[in-house]
């Protein structure tokens, strides 16, 4: 049966009932490519202190989130409206946001992984930043666990080609859109470059998956629910066994519509020496390997080059 939205799992089933889960995952996954994720065992406070920094780094005046947006690609610190364009689209993205790396102590293993910069003006921003950033890395990598599973590698697969993977958790502002001559779109039909991607405030009107029928879904999950989905490195890995969806975010009609939205998407990264060439069991003559073989790091460059982060 065709399911009308994105299914729900429960992540604590990966700890009792594992091969029941892995088996739902990836049953979730082939048709969606999306999924809603609960019982992650992230506390409901890390999120909230995370996404009330986050609103109020962005109330402050252009001049002071200014100050922290660099020539780096956007790599680390502070994005303004107008920099990222969709692959292939006319506008510019209506959103601003801000990019948090991993912390490393000592010299980093990969020079991807440069130091972070906080806002001086939002104190709570740095410590509530950090105690999501670890705690979604540590949900990543029991999905990617799973995931592991379902594609027949061992448990451990990921664990250790991720533990240097430039990660970035970005805190992201929409503001409502009050010029009638502006599209409806905040941000453009897209795939996500990445492993997986984990998405925090997804219970705000706004975003749309394109359904493996053709239509735009719009996901709005219950407060907590952290959204999870495949993305273009995984997909390659996978040979496309697992799709990295289509997805947007569209200002919501009606009183929705008139306030910003703000969500937190994490995105994983595997190390930058990762070959992202297909898994040999996902190989086969009914499914041909549909990519070359390409390190994490060449595609994440090629990619960011698409979207304007890095000329
Ligand atoms: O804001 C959202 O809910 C989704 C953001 C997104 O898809 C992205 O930044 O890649
Ligand atoms: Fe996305």
């Amino acid at each position: 049966m065709h399911q009308s939205t994105i299914p729900v799992l429960d992540l604590s089933r990966f700890q009792h009932d594992k091969d029941a889960f892995v088996a739902d995952l990836g049953a979730a996954y082939q048709a969606w490519g999306f999924a809603g994720i609960t019982h992650h065992g992230i506390d409901t406070v890390v999120i909230r202190d995370a996404l009330a920094a986050s609103a109020e780094f962005f109330s402050l005046p252009d001049a002071a989130k200014k100050q922290y947006f660099y020539d780096n690609g956007g790599t680390r610190g502070y994005t303004p409206f107008g920099t990222e364009i969709a692959k292939n689209a006319t506008f510019v993205d209506m959103k601003e946001f801000w990019h948090v790396g991993r912390d490393i102590t000592g010299t980093p293993p990969f020079p991807q992984l440069t130091a972070n910069v906080w806002p001086i003006e939002v104190p709570a921003f740095k410590p509530a930043m950090q105690a999501l950033f670890i705690a979604l890395d540590r949900m990543a990598n029991e999905l990617l666990q799973a995931f592991a599973l379902f594609l027949g590698e061992a448990e451990d697969y990921f664990l250790n080609r991720v533990q240097w993977g430039n990660s970035i958790l970005r805190p992201l502002h929409y503001p409502p859109i009050t010029d009638p001559s502006l599209p409806n779109v905040r941000a453009g039909a897209h795939e996500d470059i990445n492993l997986i991607t984990l998405l925090v405030g997804s219970e705000q009107e706004g975003l749309e998956v394109l359904s493996n029928t053709g239509e735009w879904t719009g996901i709005s999950m219950i407060e907590g629910t952290i959204i999870c989905n495949v993305g273009d490195m995984l997909q390659r890995l996978c040979n496309h066994r697992l799709p990295s969806t289509t997805h947007r975010v569209v200002n919501p009609k009606g009183p929705a519509g008139k306030i910003s939205r703000y969500s937190i998407p994490f995105f994983v990264h595997p190390n930058p020496d990762m070959s992202l060439d297909a898994l040999p069991q996902c190989v086969s003559a009914e499914n041909p390997k549909r990519d070359e073989a390409i390190l994490a790091h060449d595609y994440l460059m090629q990619r960011l080059r698409e979207i304007g982060l890095v000329k």
